[in-house]
């Protein structure tokens, strides 16, 4: 049976809305109807949108699902319903599990496992080095061959300029992106939090900007000699921002992802030493929040991921300085950016749908991302009207460490439908 999606209103790019009835049947949109009365729906589930946003699914290229070894974080189960929740349907996953995804049984088993337990797409990332350890390189084209969509080591920067530069000749000659954690390790000693006021203030040597900005630099230069498509991870400063801007206008083929949390928090806003607020770039200043948003509206940054990242609440209770880095993402993603960016008029609706689902298929020439004739359903549907606090006993990924809970936001995804089926409402 298949379903009529009645009276919601699509919004493009340059935030031209349009009221619209789309049809959906065995996983495909097979009809979208232009204004007007409702068809014909007899035989069909009906959902009414009226007033609602229908918008492709999101798009999350920077997520961690934890399967395997991780199974007390997340798992591609929790992991995939809590992106459902959120509004994502399609999310690439980093391969610093354990194993990590460094070989073609490991894609295998991510693959599988999307397959029978997941509820929407997963994409998975192959390591770049064995083990992620940056003395060796993975079997590149085996991994392709097994489906991964990329190259990263996400989780530790690629130490070696000569490892990264070989591993961007590969895959160059693959056709393959590389996905770059930059950072540093002989800049990072020291406390987790930005080099700033917080660390100022509580006696701490904090993570300097040029840690992740010097790989940045330097793999703009090895993207330039080599003619990989190089893309940034979590870009969180200002001079990584100027770096990526300058590479762009040279022709380099850069892109470069911002998450929600580097544009709506500074290293201010941490309250105490509450890990919570731990992540991997962490926090940055003021000005870098200032530049990364400034970067991401004019098309430096091209696109918006999560990096989700669930740690389980005793290994965030160990504290800011011994606790594990990152914070959950899918969930709060899309409130957060309509309530700080849309509805203070900073930002059009159409701006932050296009980062979240046409932008990153364009970046990584995925098929998703549009709702057309023939296109997979993959479809959200937001109800931006309502508001909701953010309630720990609400989140759906098998982990609870954000810094959001209390936040009341608006503009919430109440619908996501995947590949055809309802995977949220
Ligand atoms: N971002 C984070 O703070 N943590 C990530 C690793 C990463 O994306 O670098 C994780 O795996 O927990
Ligand atoms: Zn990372």
């Amino acid at each position: 049976m298949g379903i009529w999606i009645l009276n919601g209103f699509t919004v493009d790019a340059d935030n031209e809305q349009t009221q619209r009835h789309i049809c959906i049947e065995d996983g495909i949109i097979i009809q979208v109807i232009n204004g007007g009365e409702a068809p014909d729906t007899a035989g069909h589930t009906v959902i009414d949108a009226a007033g609602k946003l229908v918008s492709p699914g999101f798009i999350d290229m920077h997520v961690h699902l934890r399967e395997p070894g991780f199974e007390h974080k997340e798992t591609i189960a929790t992991g995939t319903l809590s992106a459902a929740r959120g509004g994502f349907t399609t999310i690439a996953c980093m391969p610093n599990t354990r194993p990590v995804i460094d070989t073609v049984d490991t894609v295998k088993l991510i693959l599988d496992k999307a397959e029978t337990e997941g509820a929407v797409r997963v994409l998975p990332y192959g390591c770049i080095t064995k083990n992620e350890l940056g003395r060796e390189l993975t079997d590149f084209a085996a991994l392709k061959e097994a489906g991964v969509i990329g190259y990263t080591d996400d989780g530790v920067g690629v130490q070696s300029a000569q490892m990264m530069k070989d591993a961007m000749n590969l895959a160059a000659s693959l056709g393959m992106p590389i996905i770059a954690h930059c950072e540093d390790n002989t800049l990072v000693e020291g406390a987790p939090v930005t080099e700033g006021e917080f660390a100022r203030k509580h006696g701490l040597k904090g993570i300097p900007n040029e840690s992740e900005a010097i790989h940045v630099g330097r793999d703009v230069l090895l993207a330039e000699a080599t003619g990989v498509h190089y893309h940034v991870c979590h870009v969180s400063t200002e001079q990584s921002v100027r770096l990526i801007r300058h590479a762009k206008q040279h022709g380099i083929k850069v892109t470069a992802e911002v998450c929600p949390h580097h544009l709506v928090l500074s290293d201010e806003d941490i309250p105490d030493l509450d890990a919570n607020w731990k992540m991997n770039p962490p926090l940055r200043t003021p000005r870098d929040v200032q530049a990364v948003i400034e970067g991401l509206e004019d098309g430096t940054i091209d696109i918006i991921v999560t990096d989700h990242a669930p740690h389980a609440e005793e290994e965030k209770a160990k504290g800011m300085m011994l606790a594990p880095f990152g914070i959950l993402g899918f969930e709060t993603a899309f409130p957060l950016l309509y309530t700080k960016f849309v509805l203070t008029g900073q930002w059009t609706l159409g701006f932050l749908v296009d980062r979240l689902t046409a932008k990153p298929a364009e970046v990584f020439s995925l098929p998703w991302g549009k709702l057309e004739v023939g296109s997979p359903a993959d479809i959200t549907i937001v109800d931006l009207a309502s508001e909701q606090e953010i309630k720990k006993s609400e989140i759906v990924s098998k982990s609870k460490n954000t810094p959001f809970i209390g936040w009341k936001l608006q503009g919430w995804p109440v619908v996501t439908i995947a590949s055809g089926k309802v995977v949220w409402s």
